[in-house]
């Protein structure tokens, strides 16, 4: 399996099972407007030291930087009732609109 598409479905299931010790479950369970903005924040704290990473220019740091923002946002896609392949059918639309 995708190792993406794998990630998304265990992410999905820590939501679900709320499993104790798991950093998923301790950003997803709240009341859903405090659980939305620690997921927010935590995406405003990996972009910025992605961006600051890509400035530094070390290929391994932006790697692992970048990393640890997509599987924030995967969390927020998630959390906000989002289907993997309908991430991938948007993507699969703007790559339908290239060359237009
Ligand atoms: N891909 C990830 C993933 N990427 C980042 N993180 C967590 O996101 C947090 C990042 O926050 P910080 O940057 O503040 O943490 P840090 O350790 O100080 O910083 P870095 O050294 O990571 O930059 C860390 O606690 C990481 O463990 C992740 N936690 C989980 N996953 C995936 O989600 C699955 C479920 O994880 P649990 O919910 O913990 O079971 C795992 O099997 C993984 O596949």
């Amino acid at each position: 399996m995708d190792v993406l598409k794998e990630v998304f479905e265990i992410i999905k299931d820590r939501i679900k099972n709320k499993p104790e010790g798991s950093y998923t479950t301790y950003l997803t369970t709240d009341d859903s407007k405090r659980a939305i903005n620690k997921i927010c924040e935590k995406i405003g704290e990996e972009a910025t030291e992605a961006i600051l990473a890509a400035k530094d220019g070390i290929k391994r740091d932006i790697i692992h930087e970048c990393a640890d923002l997509i599987y924030h946002l995967f969390v927020l896609l998630a959390y906000s009732g989002v289907e993997y392949e309908e991430l991938l059918e948007e993507f699969e639309k703007r790559r339908k609109n290239v060359g237009r």
